[in-house]
């Protein structure tokens, strides 16, 4: 067989790790048959002394080869989820616990216990179970649907770790270094909606009272209606695994996400409106720092092999070491976007302390120290999760086996092994100094100590301004110098983030020292230098795999094969890592539309908008800015960040949520623009009463979400209210009291046509509600279609006998839209 350029067999399975990229793997190997021993990988933890103690390193090391329990969390705003964890414990727990099979008593599903609000829960039981036991099969039908309508999410409880331990909140300006395929995301935006729907009912119940208007002068329309101020950006080098995170996130409906597509190292400074100096002096431009970041960074994935076979297979010392460079520039870069004060989480799925303890080392000796950067205990944090702490001493080994303690044994060997190892790999030279104590500080999570993955977390905080020297000269930092962390700076303005398509070398090549004020906003430059020191080490190669495997709706595994194919939370790919974002960039421009704009006034009108809703903050995907189909809605501090960075070559690849979809109507008192179930959430509480409609009795719901089409006259106790409202799109707000605590606040969007309702659901969450509020395994049916299909040929024939003319059906008005998110409204074929 031919052999690559890398020692590679053509057409072998590249290796696997977590990195992302190159995705359309086809690989069928049948993992069974992977034996799960590995010398290499045994004896290079034995030798790095993970877990010391021989006996429970035994147990460690068993725990590897075990199946991986399945694990998720319950999405969405906490009320929301709330509400779908409470049908799982009233309906689904009792009758699974004491459950047996063939004989043997069965685990009931737990939550985790260190994970709040008994949110996150895992299940141990496997598919032959599940097949054969009823209870069972009844659990697997609610996760399976529940996860199709968005509200369970698939989640590997250690990747549910470093969300946790930021500290999110609802003003924060949060960066997801390396986001795709975007679980973790998913945790930044609930954290930074946290508490929200209660602030936004009680800012609306005292705006429409009257009250408070009185102090509400200056401030932003977010902070007076009670919403989210902050914004999550999720970023993520790969083109179409940016793509991933829109789609994870999509159910969470944030309008203060942005999702870009950069190489993390080189993450462009983005710009903030001109601070103007009140004293008449120039205007400032300011640049965006984060108050959190997360670098959740591309690695060899080994603490993922319980659900990763292949990693038994193909598992190499070159994997880790080739991925360091560029996670410690990651970390360089995060800690430089950081506001001082802020906390930065670096995280991977790999034991290896080179790409942990090592890379967390480098990076704060790179950025000027502990007084700069420090490690911070969160020992006290979730309690109940079993950990352990971080090392502050370990061994580099080269590619060809090769160990070493200290950078000055490379040095004495010489080459190749100063071409392949850095001296910012090794520990600490002084393990008495504070550095050395602080990594102690880091946290390890291991298989064996409860039944999870393994996983590593830092949290850091930023006490000072990280000065970072210009790349080429070798950094200094604690009598070491290090290499293959530098940063390049150049000058800072609009050159410093120009287009980077096909090229991530900084734009202008302009190298320079950095002047104390600017050293926190450069963006760091060309990755020519660094290319080289990139691929000094064995870097693993990109393993390719289906894009869709991400997606899959959740099933309960119950082999490591299934688990592999069927997870879409960690993505175990070992990357080359992108020297420039990878894919086409393809989006449509975001364009702004004045709040003076016709439509927007139609809109307000019609549906009554509150003054105090920010009608500036809606935007349209094409070049000329018109409102054709879609109106997405975003939030102030969203909007701003586009607009300033307008024309900068920044690729922004999302942002905004649909708000209002035109609709052809033919009731000319119906305004065009119906309101999207995804952007319903953030306009209801803000739509005047005389397009709202209340509900209260749980048999009007079942029927409205049975029938896709109920005429009015048999929805009696709404009937006399819609027929008041009149034609088009109105918001139903359901209010069942006995059902209080399943349901939450459950308001739906309601379109009226002349003769018949319809609830305007996408069909798999419609199908979700039926089965958990009304034990409905069947879904949403049309038994008046035959009748309107009658109806409508009888009324055409009468008419064309009359007069010749052809008439539409009326209420087929609703039937042939679809909307951009493949939405079909009503009639679902
Ligand atoms: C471990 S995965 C992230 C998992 C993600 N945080 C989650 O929880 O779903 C690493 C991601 O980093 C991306 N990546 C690899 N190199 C990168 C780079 N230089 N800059 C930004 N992202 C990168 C990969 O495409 C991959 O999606």
């Amino acid at each position: 067989m031919s052999r690559t350029k890398k020692g590679k067999r053509a057409g072998e399975k590249k290796q696997r790790g977590r990195g992302g990229g190159n995705n359309g793997n086809n690989d069928r190997t049948d993992y069974s048959s992977i034996a799960k021993e590995n010398e290499k990988f045994q004896g290079y933890y034995v030798k790095q002394g993970i877990v010391p103690d021989e006996e429970e390193f035994k147990k460690f090391w068993q725990s590897l080869k075990d199946t991986l329990p399945t694990t998720w969390r319950f999405t969405g705003s906490k009320g929301h989820a709330i509400s779908v964890r409470n049908t799982l414990q009233t309906h689904h727990i009792p009758s699974l616990t004491n459950t047996t099979f063939e004989g043997a008593s069965i685990p009931a599903p737990t939550p985790l216990s260190w994970y709040p609000d008994q949110l996150a829960w895992q299940l141990t039981v496997g598919k032959q179970v599940i097949r054969r036991s009823p209870p069972f099969k009844h659990l697997q039908a609610f996760l399976v649907s529940e996860t199709s309508s968005g509200n369970i999410s698939r989640q590997e409880a250690v990747s549910m770790i470093p969300p946790l331990l930021m500290d999110v909140e609802p003003h924060h300006m949060v960066l997801d270094m390396c986001a795709a395929p975007g679980s973790k995301t998913a945790q930044l935006i609930e954290a930074i909606h946290s508490g929200e729907e209660e602030r936004v009912a009680e800012a609306a119940k005292r705006l429409a009272g009257g009250e408070g208007s009185a102090d509400i002068d200056g401030e932003t329309p977010e902070k007076i209606m009670g919403k989210t101020t902050g914004v999550v950006i999720a970023n993520d080098a790969d083109y179409k695994r940016s793509h991933l995170l829109i789609h994870q996130t999509k159910r969470l409906n944030s309008p203060n996400l942005i999702v870009t597509n950069y190489d993390a190292t080189l993450y462009p400074s983005l710009r903030l409106p001109t601070k103007q100096d009140p004293n008449g002096g120039k205007a400032m431009q300011e640049y965006l720092k984060f108050d959190r970041i997360l670098c959740d960074v591309p690695c060899s994935g080994d603490g993922t092999v319980r659900k990763n076979p292949l990693i038994w297979r193909d598992w190499n010392v070159g994997n880790g070491n080739g991925l360091w460079s560029t996670q410690a520039r990651i970390l360089v870069r995060g800690l430089q976007l950081l506001k001082v004060g802020g906390r930065l989480v670096y995280s991977t799925c790999s034991l290896n302390p080179i790409e942990n303890e090592s890379v967390v080392h480098a990076a704060i000796e790179r950025c000027g120290g502990p007084s700069v950067v420090e490690i911070v205990d969160v020992s006290d944090r979730l309690p109940g999760l079993v950990r352990r702490q971080g090392m502050k001493n370990w061994k580099v080994m080269d590619k060809d086996g090769t160990w070493f303690e200290k950078w000055e044994d490379v040095v004495e060997k010489g080459e190749p092994y100063t071409d392949r190892l850095t001296r910012g790999m090794f520990p600490p030279a002084d393990q008495d100094s504070e550095i050395a104590n602080m990594l102690n500080r880091a946290v390890r999570v291991y298989p064996h100590l409860q039944d999870t993955g393994g996983f590593f977390i830092t949290v850091l905080q930023k006490k000072g301004a990280v000065k970072a020297a210009p790349e080429g000269e070798k950094i200094q930092t604690g009598g070491q110098k290090m290499k293959g962390v530098g940063v390049e700076s150049h000058a800072n303005g609009s050159a410093d983030v120009k287009p980077v398509e096909g090229s991530t070398s900084s734009a202008n090549g302009v190298k320079r020292a950095l002047s104390t004020e600017d050293e926190e906003l450069v963006d760091p430059g060309s990755p020519t230098k660094r290319q080289k020191l990139d691929f000094n080490t064995d870097t693993p190669a990109s393993v390719e795999k289906d894009d869709d495997e991400e997606l899959k709706p959740l099933d309960i595994p119950s082999t490591e094969q299934e688990s592999r194919t069927q997870e879409f939370d960690e993505d175990p790919k070992t990357d080359v890592i992108a020297k420039k974002p990878r894919g086409n960039f393809n989006e449509e421009p975001f364009k702004f539309l004045s709040p003076s704009h016709e439509v927007l006034a139609l809109i307000k009108n019609f549906y009554g908008l509150s003054s105090y809703f920010p009608m500036n903050n809606f935007l349209v995907r094409n070049q000329e800015g018109i409102p054709v189909r879609t109106i997405y809605f975003t939030s102030t501090m969203t909007r701003q960040i586009l607009s300033e960075n307008e024309g900068r070559g920044i690729r922004f690849v999302h942002c905004g949520v649909k708000m209002f979809n035109r609709q052809e109507v033919q009731d000319p008192e119906a305004c065009q623009w119906r309101i999207q179930n995804e952007g319903l959430g953030l306009v209801e509480a803000w739509v005047g009463e005389k397009r709202v409609v209340h509900l209260k009795q749980k048999e009007t719901l079942r029927y409205l979400m049975k029938e896709l089409f109920p005429r009015v006259e048999d929805v009696a106790e709404i009937r006399e209210r819609v027929e008041s409202v009149g034609g088009g799109c109105c918001v139903l707000r359901v209010n069942i009291e006995e059902d209080k605590d399943e349901l939450g606040a459950l308001v739906l969007p309601l379109w009226k046509s002349k003769f018949t309702l319809n609830l305007m659901l996408p069909k798999e969450e419609r199908k979700a509600l039926l089965l958990r509020l009304f034990n409905d395994t069947e879904g949403p049916k049309d038994s008046t279609r035959e009748q309107r299909e009658a109806d409508a040929k009888a009324r055409k024939e009468a008419k064309e006998q009359d007069d010749g003319v052809v008439e539409e059906d009326q209420d087929e008005e609703m039937k042939d839209e679809e909307d951009d998110g493949g939405v079909k409204i009503g009639d679902d074929e």
